[in-house]
């Protein structure tokens, strides 16, 4: 059965912050693009792979990866709030099947998901509970991070476990490209954001309202400046050439530390888009249909839309 890819950047700066030239055209055509390539295909089902924020997985028990047999969205930035249409009875089968394959992969009877997954959701189908969905989160943010080469087998996995489902399956890819978001780290943490970032679960609407505010200054801050934060387009371009191409496995050779001194500390959710290209890839030799790429410093983030299949889909 058929497998598709589309992945997509996110940045919640795009509700808020408005971009010089016709960055939010080109977004949105590219997004409307990725609309009817999803349409066309048709999915029964559709996996999304997304980092966390520090919204839902907290470092007092920090999984590198989990799928979630059910999921709630908590509502940050002003996107969908409340429980995803996870299909129980996939999300089951994707955990039993990448744990017997070797990948060690936690699970939540109660996933809490953020903006990484409810706003390609939103984009592409309107609401974060339109879709049947097994939501697999992939920690990009909370160092220490494990290595890239196990996303990709995680991808390679997840992939097997999809095609066995015998179903249309979409994998949609959250995240990335090179960028860098004022977001806290627990080395550098005073002890009240360190308790944050340990159980930050349910916080005040006062204090949501001062941390998205925190991020949204620094994208208005963009805006006002026309300064650049930290995008590489070069890194950014090196990267979707290599999906393009399906090196995925050129990635082994690279270093967490020098994915964040070349791209900024949160691009490590392009993990999110080689796990769904790994996926595609063991149906075999696939083709990116179309590849959208535009830096924009003021949503903080080297903005990349790309969707994938395989050769021949019935
Ligand atoms: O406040 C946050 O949680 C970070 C928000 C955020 C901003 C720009 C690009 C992103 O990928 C992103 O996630
Ligand atoms: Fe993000």
């Amino acid at each position: 059965m058929p497998l598709a890819v589309v992945t997509a950047s996110h940045s919640p700066l795009m509700h808020t912050v408005e971009p010089r030239g016709d960055a939010r055209n080109a977004v949105g055509s590219a997004f409307a693009q990725a609309r009817s390539f999803a349409a066309d295909f048709r999915p029964d089902l559709v996996v999304v792979v997304a980092p966390d924020h520090y919204n839902g997985m907290f470092y007092d028990l920090m999984p590198p990866f989990c799928v979630g047999t059910a999921a709630e969205a908590v509502g940050d930035y002003g996107t969908g709030q409340g429980r995803l249409a996870v299909d129980r009875h996939a999300a089951q089968h994707v955990v039993r099947e990448v744990l017997a394959a070797g990948i060690d992969l936690a699970m939540s009877e109660r996933m809490v998901v953020d903006h990484g997954f409810a706003q390609p959701l939103e984009l592409l189908f309107g609401a974060i509970d339109a879709v049947p969905v097994v939501p697999v989160f992939v920690n990009s943010v909370a160092v220490p991070l494990g290595p890239v080469r196990r996303t990709r087998l995680l991808g390679e996995e997840l992939g097997r476990a999809l095609l066995a489902l015998d179903r249309r399956v979409l994998l949609l890819g959250s995240g990335g490209l090179s960028h860098d978001p004022p977001l806290p780290t627990l080395q550098d943490a005073s002890p009240e954001v360190a308790a944050r970032l340990i159980a930050g679960r349910h916080p005040t609407p006062e204090e949501r309202a001062a941390r998205e505010g925190r991020v949204r200054d620094a994208g208005l801050a963009v805006a006002a400046s026309k300064a650049g934060p930290r995008l590489n387009p070069d890194w950014d371009r090196a990267f979707l050439d290599l999906l393009a191409e399906r090196r995925l496995t050129a990635t082994d050779a690279w270093t967490n530390e020098w994915i964040t001194d070349e791209a900024g500390n949160s691009a490590h959710e392009v993990r999110t888009w080689l796990a769904a290209y790994a996926a595609l890839s063991v149906v075999g030799p696939y083709a990116v249909r179309s590849s959208f790429y535009r830096p924009i410093p003021e949503w903080i983030a080297g903005f990349g839309i790309t969707m994938a299949e395989t050769w021949r889909n019935p």
